[in-house]
């Protein structure tokens, strides 16, 4: 009896533990890997079709989708992101009938165009979309950074940048005419992610410019070809490539199958580290793998933070990439440092945000108009097409690239809100009227493109080093006399979001420290300019201190006083033992005991004589020390 109960609570336990591992509650991926699993052992002759998939995956698209399964990092959200790359290889099998053109289509080696799209109707749109919808905000939820590196994106998506750029010769500057797309299709594109995240490239091949860190001839390149990755700190202004680069690396390493993980340091924790840091030791020694941790915005870890990686990736566990618009010298441990090599990126040339803005727009289909020849688009009805083509004019163009001063993040998206701005407008337009709709082609000029940009093209980072940068080279413009340079760093720390008190402040000090003796008005104005700005504020005070910063450009200088003063203090520092006791005859005697011990006797009370008094006022020690002729004392 006992035996023949204790087998049935055995077997009791054991269907509950299957179906816990099957229902994915003990390990979520279970599901998934059986699934695949099936995928993978299926005979040759009879491929397995995964559910949600339309057609039979081959055996390899099953063994990739079978180790995918497995979580790889914890930025990739273990499960989630396994689940969302499942997804993603279903979705090269199953593309959406009802999904609109997306630049896949656009592209030479499309994965699918829109009428093939149409006649694959056996998907659910409904499905299809819901899937997209909770793959957005799953993106959105692990950072962006986590879905590029981990190789989360969608296929269909990455895949189609490659071929774009061979289909618009990405590299090059010229602005070949894309094929006319309709405006609502192009509408539809450019709706939900940003142009930019779109756009981003997958290879070094289409990564436009700085020449100088991955140039054909440097030694990142080589390092980068042949799969060697150092560790690496990316430096350079937003939007000039350091995600991208990192992203290029991600690629180049699942080929040859180094783990990539993102992390970024806006919110990682120091538990996320170490869970990376664990998984790569692991991986290190079971499976020989090497990891690459790519932690985006590295300066806003902490100096212990950053202490962590030392070690590790002192012995090799981990190769770091890291990320940073900050100078490294201020704001990354000089040891970890001292272990990675420093990339300098620059802000993107204007010639290569022309060749990133090129492929863009032939991507979305969009019309370059030359303004050498005169033509009015929209004076011509439109083509075979019912919907109007949309232009944009070359000029637009080079603004934009002017405009978005090296980042390429602000001059794509100023191009997206500029486009889509124009579209919706014609939208409402034809709604106002109640008219139907009579074709007509849509016009992009510069107008709609400085709108676009609006005043995110001014660089200036309050917190960071551009915030040093910008008062350092004021305060020299006006050392210097230059009235004009002086007044341009004032007004892009201005227009640039900076506290007018802050500069306020600098005045000040600059008004004793470089113009001292030589015009003492100058501190009254100073101090008169902070004021106004504390009664007024912004932007009625941007004046008052450009006021004052042209006069302190026009005024004589003076170091005198600041210098003698410097004097003064290196002597006190320098002192040797003991400082030298007060001369009795300077010290005041308020009381019958001080004057019994000596204080103030033999003092000269100057206003009682009429010549000038011949009186000690230094320590005896320092007799006859002029300050400002001498240093030392
Ligand atoms: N060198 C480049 N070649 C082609 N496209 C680029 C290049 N640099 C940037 N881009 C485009 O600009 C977008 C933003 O770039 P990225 O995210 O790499 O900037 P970043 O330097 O990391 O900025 P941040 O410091 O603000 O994170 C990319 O998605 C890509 O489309």
């Amino acid at each position: 009896m006992l035996p023949l109960l204790s087998l049935l609570i055995t077997t009791f336990y054991l269907i509950l533990v299957l179906f816990f591992f099957w229902s994915g509650l003990v390990f979520p991926n279970f599901p998934l890997i059986t699934n695949n699993l099936r995928g993978l052992l299926s005979p040759p002759g009879r491929p397995h079709t995964p559910a949600g998939c339309e057609k039979p995956l081959s055996q390899e698209q099953s063994r990739r989708v079978f180790t995918d399964s497995f979580p790889v990092s914890p930025a990739s959200k273990g499960a989630e992101g396994s689940r969302y790359r499942h997804r993603a290889l279903l979705r090269t099998r199953n593309p959406p009938p009802s999904r609109p053109l997306t630049k896949v289509a656009l592209a030479a080696g499309r994965k699918w165009t829109l009428s093939a799209a149409a006649a694959a109707g056996s998907a659910s749109p409904r499905s299809w979309d819901e899937a997209e919808a909770q793959e957005e905000e799953e993106a959105v939820g692990d950072g962006d950074g986590d879905a590029d590196a981990d190789g989360e994106d969608d296929p269909g998506h990455w895949d189609a940048d490659a071929s774009d750029a061979a289909a618009f010769g990405a590299s090059g500057g010229g602005r070949p005419h894309a094929r006319s797309l309709a405006a609502e299709e192009i509408r539809q594109m450019l709706e939900g992610k940003p142009l930019a995240d779109k756009m981003r490239p997958d290879t070094l091949q289409d990564y436009i410019g700085q020449s100088r860190a991955v140039g054909q001839e440097t030694l990142l390149r080589s390092l980068l070809e042949t799969n060697e990755i150092p560790s690496l700190i990316l430096w350079g202004p937003p939007g000039c490539g350091k995600t991208t680069l990192a992203h290029i690396i991600a690629n180049n390493s699942k080929k040859h199958s180094i783990r990539f993980v993102t992390l970024s340091a806006t919110n990682a924790k120091t538990n996320d580290v170490r869970d990376v840091i664990k998984q790569a030791q692991n991986e290190k020694s079971f499976f020989k793998r090497k990891t690459i941790l790519f932690i985006d915005e590295i300066h806003r870890f902490n100096k212990s933070q950053q202490d962590t990686f030392l070690p590790h990736v002192e012995c090799g566990t981990i190769t770091l990439i890291g990320a940073t618009t900050e100078n490294p010298s201020f704001q990354v441990n000089a040891a970890l440092l001292s272990r990675c090599r420093v990339i300098v990126l620059e802000k993107l040339p204007v010639e290569a945000m022309v060749t990133i803005l090129m492929r863009a727009i032939n991507s979305l289909g969009i019309h370059v108009l030359d303004s050498s020849r005169p033509t009015d688009p929209l004076s011509h009805s439109s083509n075979s097409s019912s919907e109007p083509s949309v232009f944009i004019e070359d000029k637009a163009v080079d603004t934009l690239a002017y405009l978005s001063d090296g980042d390429a993040r602000a001059g794509l998206n100023g191009l997206q809100l500029a486009v889509l701005a124009r579209l919706s407008s014609r939208k409402m337009f034809c709604k106002k009227s109640g008219q139907t709709y009579s074709p007509s082609r849509v016009l992009i000029t510069e107008n709609d493109v400085k709108e676009g940009l609006q005043q995110s093209h001014i660089l200036y980072d309050r917190a960071g080093e551009e915030h040093y940068n910008c008062i350092s080279a004021l305060h020299k413009s006006m050392r210097g006399s230059d009235q004009s340079a002086s007044l341009y760093w004032l007004a892009r720390m201005l227009e640039g979001g900076e506290d007018p008190l802050y500069v306020a402040r600098r005045l000040v000090r600059f008004a004793s420290e470089d113009i001292g003796l030589a015009d003492p008005s100058a501190l009254t104005q100073a101090v008169a300019a902070y004021q106004g700005c504390h009664f007024i504020g912004m932007p009625e005070c941007e004046v008052l201190l450009a006021q004052c910063v042209v006069y302190f450009a026009r005024a004589p200088k003076s170091i005198e006083v600041y210098s003698a003063y410097n004097n003064v203090k290196a002597c006190l520092r320098n002192h040797q033992g003991p400082l030298p006791p007060v001369p009795l005859h300077l010290r005041n005697a308020p009381t019958r005991l001080m004057k019994d011990l000596g204080y103030g006797k033999g003092y000269k009370y100057n206003p009682m004589y009429s010549e000038p008094v011949d009186q000690e006022y230094l320590p005896e020690e320092l007799r006859g020390v002029d300050f400002f002729k001498q240093r030392r004392c």
